[in-house]
C-alpha cells in the first residue's frame, strides 16, 4: 500500500514505523496541507495533525479521491461536511477518536456498564477522568467525548461538561501530566462504594497499529466506516 502521512509529529512517526514493518511504502510525509501534486500516487492517507488544520486537510484529500483515515481530535463540528464530501467524491473515510483495539473494546464495555447502571443513577454519581501528556491541544480528549456519548446513548443523562455539574450532566475532568500517552477512567460512586473501569495506554503503539489496520482495511472500499466495522465489534 502506498501511504501518505498528513501530519508527521508524534503519531505520524509512530505510524510510519508500523507501516514499514508491515511492508507498506510511505510515499508522502508532510506537516502542511497537501497540494494536489503531492497527492499523486497516494493510495491511502493517514491524517494525524492539529485540530485547526484537520478540516482543510480532509477536504483536499477527499476532493482528490484519496481514501482517508483521520485520527485528529478536537475539530468534529465539521464532520457532517466531511461525510458529505466522502459520498460526493465516491471515496472512503474512517474517523476514530481512538484507533487502539483496547479502547474500542473499552467503548463497548462502557456502553454495557451504562445500560446496567441507568436504573441506579439516583444512587450512583458518574464521572469521567482523562489524563494526557502536556502537549495535548484539546480537552476533553476525543476518546473521553466518545465515552460520554456512549453513556448518553444508554442512560437518561442529558449531556457532558468539563466545568458544569448537575444531576443529569456527566462531568469530565481533563488532567495534563508529562509523558502520559492516554488514560481514561469512568467511575460510578455511591455512598457505600465505587465501580470503576479504566483503560491505560502504555505507549502510542496501539493507536498507530489501529490506524494502519484501518488503512489496510479501507484500501479496497468506498464509503464511510468506523472502527467497529474494521474490528467487527458488533
Ligand atoms: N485517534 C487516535 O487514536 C489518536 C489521536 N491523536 C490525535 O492526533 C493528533 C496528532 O497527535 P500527535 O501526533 O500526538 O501531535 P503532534 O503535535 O506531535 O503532531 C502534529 C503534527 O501536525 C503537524 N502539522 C502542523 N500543521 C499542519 C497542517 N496544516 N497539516 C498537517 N500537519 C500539520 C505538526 O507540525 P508542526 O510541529 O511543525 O506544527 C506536527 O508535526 C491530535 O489531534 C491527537 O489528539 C493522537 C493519538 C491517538
Ligand atoms: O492527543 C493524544 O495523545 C491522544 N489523543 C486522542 C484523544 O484525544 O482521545 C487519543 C489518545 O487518547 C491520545
Amino acid at each position: 500500500m502506498k501511504v501518505g502521512l498528513i501530519g508527521y509529529g508524534k503519531m505520524g512517526k509512530a505510524i510510519e514505523n508500523i507501516l514499514l514493518k508491515r511492508g507498506h511504502e510511505v510515499v508522502l510525509k508532510i506537516s502542511h496541507t497537501p497540494t494536489v501534486e503531492e497527492l499523486k500516487g497516494v493510495e491511502v492517507a493517514i491524517e494525524f495533525s492539529k485540530p485547526e488544520f484537520a478540516y482543510d486537510n480532509l477536504k483536499v484529500l477527499l476532493e482528490n479521491n484519496v481514501k482517508t483515515i483521520c485520527g485528529t481530535t478536537g475539530w468534529l463540528n465539521k464532520q457532517g461536511e466531511i461525510n458529505q464530501l466522502t459520498i460526493a467524491n465516491k471515496t472512503a473515510y474512517i474517523y476514530a477518536s481512538n484507533f487502539s483495539l483496547g479502547v474500542n473494546l473499552f467503548f463497548e464495555l462502557n456502553k454495557q456498564l451504562a445500560r446496567m447502571m441507568n436504573k441506579y443513577l439516583n444512587d450512583y454519581k458518574i464521572n469521567i477522568e482523562e489524563i494526557h501528556h502536556t502537549q495535548k491541544l484539546d480537552a476533553p480528549s476525543g476518546t473521553a467525548i466518545t465515552l460520554a456519548e456512549g453513556i448518553l446513548d444508554n442512560t437518561n443523562l442529558n449531556t457532558w461538561s468539563l466545568d458544569e455539574t448537575g444531576d443529569t450532566i456527566i462531568p469530565i475532568e481533563a488532567k495534563r501530566i508529562e509523558n502520559v500517552p492516554g488514560t481514561h477512567i469512568i467511575q460510578y460512586t455511591s455512598n457505600v462504594d465505587t465501580i470503576e473501569i479504566s483503560h491505560t495506554a502504555h505507549s502510542r503503539e496501539g493507536f498507530a497499529l489501529g490506524a494502519v489496520i484501518a488503512a489496510e482495511w479501507i484500501w479496497d472500499k468506498q464509503g464511510i466506516y468506523t472502527m467497529n466495522d474494521v474490528l467487527e465489534l458488533n
